[in-house]
This record gives structure tokens, C-alpha cells and sequence, in this order.
């Protein structure tokens, strides 16, 4: 038997710019391993090759120690290589039998077998531990319980090697956790997992090995068990200052004037009576789980759901948002939290989109816009917040998932509002760009503006806020002052309301 289930042997690919160089990767059997790098590094790119969405230019791919020729995706497929995509590509008005089997149904006498390929399914998602009905439809069923879906469709399809990218950007601590259940058990069927996340603590956890990508070629390679924290974040920013975020108390005056007052906000049922209030120059955050209503707060104050009952006042002024233009003109922003279903126009240039909020602020006469201070614009964006591009002029769906996050926060910058909201802002973000984001953020509320800050991650949380609150149910259940924390575990407590 061969030693590795999948070797990559000199893989080169450039898109005009090399972006992959000479790259090898070797998979064990029943190994989960980590592929990481800063933004734009080449992991999706190196993981397309081998799932088939992406040619190489030149190298060799290995299948059980024979050499194949990976075309397009069926061919991986017909090797066993399977791909989780962050969007999930189930159809959500069928169910999860029905999406195991999507393609190829198992027909008799012409008809489908429905009762058949139920009871298959439920084998599957038995032997997974899934807990869910074959006949349920998918468009019932939670993010993390499609993902599981998505998994299970591709072990029914006999994958021996899954790529996961960022499969936990989207879940929540419980379905992170079921997910994790589910890989162990997915390697003790031999299956093979290849494992692309910027959440060090979950690859400390998870993987058996690692290889760490830089500028498109492979920096380390070798077992978790021979390397730490600090060792994988040297390999993937190289020489680059060691950037951490550690908490600095920030000066703001704490008894000034708000900024923004919200009294009474109702939302719907479960998000019925919300009153909080932000000073000027304050980041305050917003903790709690999946489902504590942290994305609905942010979206009614952005005008993207309209308030049910409540006052929302900004500098005084009492704010009834018919639209998220209105929130717009009257000095609000939201960073929100998917990115290409929200944050972006996928099929525009970086620089439209850097400049989409500010298009009239920038035309001279009739439709033409200052062509030289957008482009300056754009410049700026790129080099301030580290873009990795190729220009200003890139379309915006052809940049890494990462630095394509960044052009999001610097096109909500340009307007310069009152107001910034950010939703998960760093998901699918490097460790150092993380801390540049964060560093933008804190020098945006320094001018006296205000910053609300939801995000999962703890650690981020306790970096970036002066103050956070605690959401449990749609209700608010605790205020934090930054100060008095000392641990990350208070605040974990506190969310989990134990
Ligand atoms: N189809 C494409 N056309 C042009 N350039 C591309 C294309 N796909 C990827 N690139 C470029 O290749 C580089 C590597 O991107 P890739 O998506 O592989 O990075 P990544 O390591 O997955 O980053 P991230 O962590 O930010 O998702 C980026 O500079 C990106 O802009």
C-alpha cells in the first residue's frame, strides 16, 4: 500500500502572477491535516487543483501512489476527493435524502426509490451520528445541521479524502463541537481530511499534522505534536512583526455623551425589549450564541429590518430607518456578517466596490466620477489594510476569501460614519491581519465615534471592546466593563449563562 492516499508533487499555477510554486503536499490515510497561511497564501487555490475546479500549470497528483490527471471535479470525484464548501451547495427545497443522493438516484422500473434511498440516508447519518430525519427538508434544518448533511452526502458518495475550508466560520460552539465529533469519526473509517481554518486553537485541537503555505509556497510541513502556537505563527508571517492583540485601555470619557441611545427596541417575539446606550470614542461589544440575536440588534439598527416598537436615537436625533439608506445618510454603517451575500458586488472590480458606498460623494459632473481620487482612494484602502492584489482594478471575486473581508471594512471607512457595526468582521481573516483590523477599528473610535463589535470568537472580543454585553435568548443579560475582566473564561461563563 502506498505511504500517503494523496501526494502533490511540484505544483506550480499562476493567474498572470505565480501563485503557486513548486508546491508539495503528502495525505495520510485517516489523518486530518491542516493546511494554513496568511490571506491570499494559496490554500483554496492549491485545494482546487486537487478537487478539480482549477488546472495546475505544472506538477504531479498522486492517488494511492499512481499518478491521475485531475481534469475537472468529476474526475476528483471519481477518486475519491470531495470538497465542503463554505456556501453549501444543497437544494434547499428538497430533503436531505433527496441532496444525499442528488445525481444518482437510485431508480427502479424507472421511478425513483424513495423508501430505498431513505433508508440508505438514514444508514449514513446513523453511522455519522446525525441526528436528523431523511425527510426532513433541507431549508429547515440549521447551518451547522446542513454542513453535516453536506458531509454526509459526500461519504455516501464513497469520498476518501474531504477538504473542509473554514467549515466552522458559520457555526456555532455546540455545532463546532458535533462537527469535530464527526471528523474523528470519519477518520476511524479511514477517511482522509484535509483542514483549512485561521482559528489556531481549532487546528491545535483537531489536526494530526499541518503544512503552512507563504506566498504560495510551503514553509513547514510536519506533525502537531512538534510544533506550538507561536512555532505555526512565525512559519506563516515569517520575519513580519509578531503582531498579538492584547487589550489597551482606551481613553474615552466613559460618563460623556452618547453617541447613540437605544430604549425599548423591539424586533420581533424573542428580541422584544432592548436598551443600550454607546458614548463617543466607545467600542462596545456583543457576546452570546448563535440565536441570541446579535445579527437581528445590528440589522434593525441598520434599517435592513424595520423596528417593531423603540427608540433609536444617533447624537440625539431620533432615527426612524425606512431603509438602510436612510441609515446610511443619517451616519450608520454595518459590516455585516456574509460577506458575499451582503458585503460585496462579486462581479465589480476591488475598487467599485471600495468606492460603492461613496460613488455621488465622488462624481463631478452628471455620471462621471473623479476618476483620480478614486483610484487614490482604492490605493489607499489596498495599502493600509495589506490587500494582497494585483491592482486596484482586480475583480473582487478573484481575491482571496480574506482579503476580500478587508475590502469590506475599508469600503464602510471611506464613508466615515457615525457609527460602525461590525458583524464577525474577522471570519475567514489572518492572525495579523486580524490584528491590523482591529487596530483600524480602535483608530476609528479614537476620533470620538462609536464602534458596536459582535463576534463569536472570545479572544477578539476581549482585544477590541471597552464594554461588552451579553445577549442570551434575545434578552440582555449581563454588562461587562472590559477592566474588571481578567479572563477570557469570565466572559465564556457568562454567555453560557452558568
Ligand atoms: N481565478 C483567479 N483569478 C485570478 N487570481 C486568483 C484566482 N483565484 C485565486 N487568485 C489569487 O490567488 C491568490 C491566492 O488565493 P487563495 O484563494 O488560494 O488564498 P487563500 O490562502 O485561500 O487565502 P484566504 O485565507 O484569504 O482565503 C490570491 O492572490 C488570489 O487573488
Amino acid at each position: 500500500m502506498a505511504k500517503y492516499v494523496l501526494e502533490m508533487q511540484g505544483i506550480n499555477k499562476s493567474f498572470g502572477v505565480p501563485v503557486l510554486k513548486d508546491v508539495d503536499f503528502k495525505l495520510k490515510k485517516g489523518e486530518v491535516h491542516a493546511l494554513i497561511g496568511g490571506n491570499g497564501a494559496g490554500k483554496s487555490t492549491l485545494m482546487k487543483i486537487m478537487t478539480g475546479v482549477y488546472t495546475k500549470d505544472a506538477g504531479r497528483i498522486l492517488v494511492e501512489g499512481s499518478e491521475k490527471n485531475i481534469r475537472n471535479t468529476h474526475d476528483a470525484r471519481k477518486y475519491g476527493i470531495g470538497m465542503i464548501f463554505q456556501e453549501l451547495s444543497l437544494v434547499q427545497t428538497m430533503t436531505v435524502a433527496e441532496n444525499i443522493y442528488l445525481g444518482d438516484e437510485v431508480v427502479v422500473n424507472g421511478f425513483r426509490d424513495a423508501k430505498f434511498m431513505n433508508r440508505q440516508a438514514k444508514e449514513v447519518l446513523e453511522e455519522l451520528g446525525i441526528e436528523v430525519d431523511p425527510q426532513t427538508k433541507v431549508d429547515s434544518l440549521s447551518v451547522g445541521l446542513s454542513q453535516m448533511v453536506e458531509i454526509s452526502k459526500a461519504v455516501a458518495k464513497d469520498a476518501k479524502i474531504l477538504v473542509f475550508d473554514e467549515p466552522t466560520a458559520s457555526l456555532s460552539e455546540a455545532e463546532t463541537r458535533q462537527l469535530f465529533k464527526m471528523i474523528e469519526e470519519l477518520k476511524e473509517k479511514g477517511v482522509s481530511i484535509v483542514y483549512i481554518s485561521h482559528r489556531m486553537s481549532e487546528i491545535m485541537e483537531i489536526a494530526d499534522s499541518l503544512t503552512v503555505l507563504r506566498d504560495g509556497a510551503v514553509v513547514h510541513t510536519g506533525a502537531i505534536a512538534d510544533i506550538d502556537l507561536d512555532g505555526i505563527i512565525t512559519h506563516m508571517i515569517g520575519g513580519a512583526a509578531n503582531k498579538k492583540f492584547d487589550w489597551v485601555e482606551r481613553k474615552y470619557d466613559e460618563k460623556g455623551e452618547d453617541i447613540l441611545t437605544v430604549e425599548h427596541l423591539r424586533v420581533n417575539e424573542k428580541i422584544s425589549d432592548i436598551s443600550f446606550s454607546l458614548k463617543k470614542g466607545e467600542i462596545l461589544g456583543f457576546a452570546g450564541l448563535m440565536g441570541s440575536g446579535r445579527t437581528e440588534i445590528l440589522e434593525t439598527l441598520f434599517g435592513l429590518t424595520k423596528k417593531q416598537a423603540g427608540s433609536i436615537k444617533l447624537k440625539g436625533k431620533e432615527l426612524n430607518l425606512k431603509s438602510t439608506k436612510d441609515a446610511v445618510r443619517e451616519g450608520l454603517a454595518l459590516i455585516p456578517e456574509d460577506r458575499r451575500k451582503k458585503g460585496l458586488v462579486l462581479i465589480h472590480s476591488l475598487k467599485a466596490n471600495a468606492i460603492l458606498p461613496i460613488v455621488g460623494k465622488l462624481r463631478t459632473k452628471g455620471i462621471f466620477i473623479d476618476e483620480k481620487r478614486a483610484n487614490k482612494l482604492a490605493e489607499d484602502n489596498v495599502r493600509e489594510l495589506n490587500v494582497r492584489t494585483d491592482g486596484i482594478h482586480k475583480r473582487i471575486n478573484l481575491l482571496s476569501g480574506g482579503n476580500q473581508q478587508k475590502i469590506v471594512i475599508a469600503k464602510w471607512l471611506n464613508v466615515h460614519p457615525e457609527v460602525m457595526m461590525l458583524d464577525e468582521p474577522t471570519a475567514g481573516v489572518d492572525v495579523g491581519a486580524k490584528a491590523e483590523i482591529i487596530d483600524l477599528i480602535r483608530g476609528f473610535a479614537d476620533t470620538g465615534k462609536g464602534v458596536l463589535f459582535v463576534s463569536s470568537e472570545l479572544t477578539e472580543l476581549m482585544a477590541v471592546c471597552d464594554r461588552i454585553i451579553v445577549l442570551y435568548d434575545g434578552k440582555i443579560t449581563g454588562e461587562l466593563n472590559r477592566r474588571d475582566m481578567n479572563t477570557e473564561v469570565e466572559l465564556q461563563h457568562a454567555i453560557q449563562q452558568k
